[in-house]
């Protein structure tokens, strides 16, 4: 073979490639759709936007990642994220109708690590259509039946000994007191009767466990908490493990969650398997503590700013009755710490065919005409971020001011369009009331017997999600008034 000849071969081979890499970019930048994506950059190829994703900002802010590119773009634009094609909807009327009953276009959609932290075997990230079956199985535990049985006077109980306790004891950061106060009264409610040293091994694989990896993937640190998060998942599933081998070779009924589980899984065609009502037990242990902490911090420093009420008039053991009726101005505070909190910034589904977006009023105008409906294409992911809506300033006056009572006289328990805090549809949060009474009882404890003063103000920050970089540190000393 002559030497122009290999020369030529070769260089017909590179031409190809990079046909072939020219063709594969434009296919990234320019997905198919039968229809018009909505506008945006699919950034570059692999990785996507994923590394502007995680642009920390501070609290009070739309996560810059959103921000910028709704500035460019509209509410509504098309991005590349952990390696998936998405759209991310910061449209209320879009969320909403992603979020309806309803809605069967749209199954759940995580990010693959999500998986891979909370466990394969994990029923929530898997199908929506068990979520209603879910509701029904945790009602006594975290359902306003349960609630107002026994859970509203364990949680009472549990939260008045605790602040006598921290009285005594100089300063403690109101989130990791929370964390720990939840998981000492929730555990023997969900597994009881362990010996004291398993509980504590158990309680502290639990703290250890967090979402303090979801954060840049470029940085060392983001790597080294998904490896201790990873390893605390492990102890605890461990520790539940044993629970479960122990109570089915004893046959032995106890009154817990444990228990509950049990008895499903013995149901003839039950949905859970060994493995899945293990991770279950698992995530509700972890949520009830994770649901709770933070934004009891965020309450509590909001109140800590502006006037206390009505929490002299209900003394002694709190009732139900008292909790919805009575608490209005409570009610206000949570709300509207809730929204500008934003825990949940962004929900990812996936989208099962393609689907036509209506949008606001106006935008829907445009859109007719300029002929021009946009279409979500089957497989995609939407992120749908109710923290924008949260932060609109023609849905709610001064944004970011804290004021409370924007909520008077409106629907504050259940969400709306407009407050998606809990989520929303199938998959409304199935701790909402739960959280609401824990952080309700605390702050009826805190500011009815105690006098309170600050000791170190908490610093969080966005990356989108919130994580405190300091915590709230108060001290407590009984009221002299009580
Ligand atoms: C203020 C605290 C809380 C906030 C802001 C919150 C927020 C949310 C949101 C936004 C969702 C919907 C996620 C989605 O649709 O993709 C959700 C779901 C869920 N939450 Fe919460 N949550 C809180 C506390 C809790 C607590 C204390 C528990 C447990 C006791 C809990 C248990 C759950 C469960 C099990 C789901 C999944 C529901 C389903 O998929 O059907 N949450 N939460």
């Amino acid at each position: 073979m002559s030497t122009t000849w290999k020369w030529n071969v070769a260089m017909l081979i590179v031409a190809l490639v990079v046909v072939w890499i020219s063709h594969w970019l434009y296919r990234w930048s320019n997905p198919k759709c039968n229809g018009k994506l909505p506008p945006g950059s699919m950034g570059f190829p692999i990785i996507g936007e994923t590394v502007d994703f995680f642009e920390p900002c501070g609290f009070n802010e739309v996560p810059s990642f959103i921000k910028k590119r709704m500035i460019r773009y509209g509410p509504l634009f098309r991005t590349n994220l952990f390696g998936s094609k998405t759209v991310v909807s910061t449209d209320p009327d879009v969320n909403f109708q992603i979020f309806r009953q309803d809605n069967t276009s749209f199954e759940l959609g995580y990010p693959d690590i999500f998986v891979t932290v909370f466990g394969k075997n994990n029923v929530f990230l898997k199908d929506i259509s068990i979520h209603k079956y879910l509701k029904n199985l945790t009602m006594q535990l975290l359902g306003p039946e349960g609630l107002k049985g026994t859970m509203i006077s364990h949680m009472d109980r549990a939260i008045g000994d605790h602040f006598k306790l921290k009285a005594s004891q100089g300063s403690f950061d109101v989130r990791k007191e929370v964390e720990s106060m939840v998981l000492s009264y929730m555990t023997p409610i969900l597994l009881s009767n362990l010996k004291a040293e398993t509980q504590s091994k158990f309680i502290h694989s639990l703290e250890a466990f967090n979402l303090d990896w979801f954060r840049s993937f470029l940085s060392l640190s983001t790597w080294k908490a998904l490896i201790k998060t990873l390893k605390s998942r492990k102890e605890a599933i461990q520790v539940i493990e044993d629970v479960l081998r122990t109570r089915k070779e004893s046959k032995v009924k106890e009154g817990d969650f444990v228990n509950t589980m049990l008895e499903e899984m013995e149901k003839e065609g039950s949905f859970f398997n060994q493995g899945s009502a293990i991770n279950f037990l698992f995530i509700l242990s972890f949520v009830t503590r994770e649901g709770t902490s933070s934004c009891t911090a965020v309450v509590v420093k909001n109140i800590l700013q502006n006037p206390k009420r009505e929490h002299k008039a209900i003394a002694g053991v709190l009732s139900w009755e008292n909790y919805r009726k009575n608490m209005t101005f409570t009610h206000m505070v949570i709300n509207e710490s809730l929204r500008l909190f934003n825990t949940s910034p962004l929900m990812f589904r996936k989208a099962v065919k393609d689907d036509q977006i209506k949008g606001k009023n106006y935008f829907k105008f445009i859109c007719l005409l300029l002929w021009a409906g946009y279409t979500i294409p089957a497989g995609w992911i939407v992120a749908v971020a109710p923290s924008v809506v949260h932060y609109d300033p023609t849905i709610y006056e001064n944004p970011f001011e804290f004021n409370p009572w924007r909520w008077e006289g409106r629907e504050m328990i259940w969400g709306s369009k407009t407050f998606m805090a809990f989520g929303g549809g199938v998959t409304l949060c199935m701790g909402a009331e739960f959280a609401r009474l824990q952080m309700a009882i605390f702050v009826h404890h805190l500011i009815t017997y105690y006098d309170v003063s600050l000791v170190q103000e908490c610093e969080i920050v966005r990356t989108p999600f919130p994580q405190f970089t300091k915590g709230l540190l108060i001290k407590i000393s009984e009221s002299p008034s009580n």
